[in-house]
């Protein structure tokens, strides 16, 4: 199976408005609830395209059981979360129907406390002999270290998994010193790690910290990669418009479905943006359009070149 841990899950809820604005009060035209926070969104995608997967990471409270109920009904999907004492937080999605533009307003998330923290790594450290690959996804809650991907990398590490991290700031920063095999950052998170603004520079920058692949999502213009085995840049075959929540978690879903069926770079960067591309076309996170993908897989454009021997 492959293993997700979303140590901040979140019930995500998607409002639509007709027109966005502020100091003004609203009528929401529709309302959806969906368990998210972002490796929950990369195992819905990731079971769609017909792999296990399990779920871990941190539930609690009145929020948690309803993420948790909602996930049993995803089939394909194991929950592994581990429960906490606080709980489970709520991100709002507002769409601007006019517009077709997204504002996110994330909470921070429950305390966890050192107990739980510990109680968590145990089990991560259960799950690991059973998992092709590890995604660790999203921002930690209050009270989890800084340096968590950091250690959960190394025990990755020790049990040979291979591990995609999709983090932001200083997790990120610490994480990438521990050497993983994957990060997916997108412009902003890339320009904080290195300092350049320059995506090309920066990726290879990224490699020199420790990541031994870096997967820059660039928005529109698609995905900058740069690996041991060569550079290439993928792009969608025209730029798509509709909710952008949940398309780099797509992104990871599709590197990691790739790599665990041993594809190339090329055929693994294509997978990941036309599942990106056709999540934008859903209303919700964690969802694709599969007509639209096998579509798009069609017609994405990947060039670059493979390193010298
Ligand atoms: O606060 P984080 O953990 O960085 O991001 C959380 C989140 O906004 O990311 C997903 C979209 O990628 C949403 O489903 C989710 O709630």
């Amino acid at each position: 199976m492959i293993l997700t841990v979303t140590l901040n899950t979140a019930l995500d809820i998607t409002y639509r408005v007709r027109s966005l604005r502020p100091h003004a009060s609203h009528r929401v035209s529709e309302v959806t609830e969906r368990p998210g926070g972002k490796g929950v969104n990369v195992a819905r995608v990731l079971a769609a395209l017909g792999h296990e997967v399990t779920v871990t990471g941190f539930t609690g409270g009145a929020t948690g059981r309803v993420v948790q109920e909602r996930l049993a009904a995803v089939p394909g999907v194991v929950d592994a979360l581990v429960p906490l004492s606080g709980t489970t937080r709520r991100t709002i999605a507002v769409v601007d129907e006019r517009t077709g533009d997204t504002t996110q307003l994330n909470e921070p998330g429950p305390t966890v406390t050192p107990a739980e923290w510990s109680a968590f790594q145990e089990a991560y450290e259960d799950l690991l002999p059973s998992a092709s690959a590890v995604a660790l996804c999203g921002s930690l809650p209050p009270g989890v270290p800084v340096g968590a991907y950091a250690g959960l990398i190394r025990t990755a590490r020790s049990f040979s998994v291979p591990v995609l991290l999709d983090t932001s700031g200083e997790p990120l920063r610490r994480g990438v010193a521990a050497r993983p095999d994957i990060i997916k950052p997108n412009a902003d998170e890339l320009a904080e790690l290195t300092g350049s603004h320059d995506p090309l520079r920066a990726t290879q920058d990224a490699r020199r910290r420790g990541a031994s692949a870096v997967v820059a999502s660039l928005g529109p213009a698609g995905l900058l990669a740069a690996t041991r085995e060569g550079r290439w840049q993928a792009t969608p075959p025209a730029s798509v418009r509709g909710n952008p929540t949940g398309a780099g978690d797509a992104v990871v879903a599709g590197l990691l479905s790739a790599s665990v069926e041993h594809l190339p770079w090329p055929d693994r960067l294509a997978r990941a943006i036309a599942l990106s591309a056709a999540t934008v076309l859903t209303p919700v996170a964690g969802e694709f359009d599969r007509e639209a993908y096998e579509e798009l897989l069609e017609r994405v454009t990947v060039s670059g070149e493979v390193s010298a021997a």
